[in-house]
């Protein structure tokens, strides 16, 4: 089958059912003979595509169903209803052609070995993606200095740090060159440094094969480097799907502008600006409405003796929250 787009979604839906049991001793006992289920829709009859090459951030509060989507898109839950096609491929069917073609990296979950040094899982994937011997070594090449893994190849997975491992598990999870690349939080609870080095690595990953990426992160500094698309999602629905400044400009209607003074303004003064956030000696924060922040940063600039002046959007966290408060259920789209 074939297929112009990397990823497609139509209507897809996960429904878990699950035993619900009394508590206590006779609710055991109950539950041999009178079997209570309860069904948890965990993601809800959600549509997208992504091109290939595309790199889009998957976001939403916990249990909104980032995890039990990314697993339908790698084949490995069974979808309760709707279409998914990835790379061309039905992922429930785990078709050689397409487990060759796709990887999932899920940060809380390690592939590697344990006791074994990381080089010796290398292998084990060379055979079981049977990558050649000349592009084995030459991705080994290639990501040994990306990543800098020379260091830390030969020792045991178990003494490695947890960023160390990291790397190791992303460069394990890409030995086949895979084009579409599922990354559930990848950068968690790493440092900022061996953050930035997993995003760099995607980065140059993505521009090197054209590989398209969905990448679910608690940190936002991830989606913001990685991603210009979003989707969102909350209690299994799709809420947005668009552009990330769109995202922005929705979920927050002002600006934030930060102000130096070099001569110092009451607050009344301020006030004719815009909301005082702050007022600390000769710095300042106003909250003013989009639509206005060119006309008064002008007067601000004209009328009071303004040292540095700069305009801010509201953190992307504070934003997505507010996209959840509203409690939208319908898609909304970004231009
Ligand atoms: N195997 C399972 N059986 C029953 N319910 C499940 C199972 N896995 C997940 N769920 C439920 O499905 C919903 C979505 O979970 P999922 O793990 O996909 O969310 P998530 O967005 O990845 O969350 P987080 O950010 O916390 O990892 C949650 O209500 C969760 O409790």
């Amino acid at each position: 089958m074939t297929d112009d787009l990397a990823v497609r979604v139509s209507g897809l839906t996960k429904t878990y059912r699950i035993h619900e049991k009394e508590p206590g001793l006779l609710g055991s006992l109950r539950s041999f003979t009178h079997r209570k289920f309860r069904d948890v829709n965990a993601v809800q009859d959600i549509s997208f595509s992504l091109r290939p090459g595309e790199m889009v951030g998957f976001l939403g509060p916990n249990g909104a169903g980032k995890t039990t989507t990314l697993k339908m898109l790698s084949g490995l839950l069974h979808p309760s209803g709707g279409q998914v096609l990835v790379d061309g491929f039905e992922p429930r069917r785990r078709q050689t052609a397409f487990l060759k073609g796709i990887t999932l990296v899920m940060g809380q979950k390690q592939q590697l070995v344990w006791d074994l040094p990381a080089y010796d899982s290398f292998l084990v994937n060379q055979a079981i993606y049977e990558i050649p011997e000349a592009q084995f070594q030459a991705t080994m090449r290639e990501y040994a200095e990306v990543l800098d893994l020379e260091p830390i190849l030969r020792k045991q997975v178990r003494k490695l740090s947890l960023g160390e491992r990291m790397k190791c598990e992303l460069a394990a999870a890409l030995l086949h060159r895979p084009r579409v690349l599922f990354l559930d939080e990848p950068t968690i609870g790493l440092d900022v440094n061996m953050q930035v080095a997993v995003r760099d690595f995607v980065r140059l990953y993505n521009e090197r094969y054209q590989a398209t990426v969905m990448l679910t992160s608690h940190y936002m500094a991830d989606v913001t480097a990685l991603a210009s698309r979003i989707l969102v999602i909350d209690a299994g629905r799709l809420v947005f799907d668009g552009d990330l400044n769109a995202l922005i400009e929705r979920g927050s209607p002002d600006k934030t502008v930060r102000l130096q003074l070099s001569r110092p303004a009451t607050e009344a003064q301020l006030a004719r600006y815009g909301r005082v956030l702050r007022l600390d000696g000769l710095d300042a924060d106003l909250q003013i409405p989009r639509a206005h922040v060119s006309a008064r940063a002008a007067a601000l600039l004209r009328e009071l003796e303004v040292a540095d002046l700069t305009v801010e959007d509201p953190p992307i966290e504070q934003v997505i929250g507010q996209l959840f408060g509203h409690g939208r259920t319908e898609v909304v789209h970004g231009p």
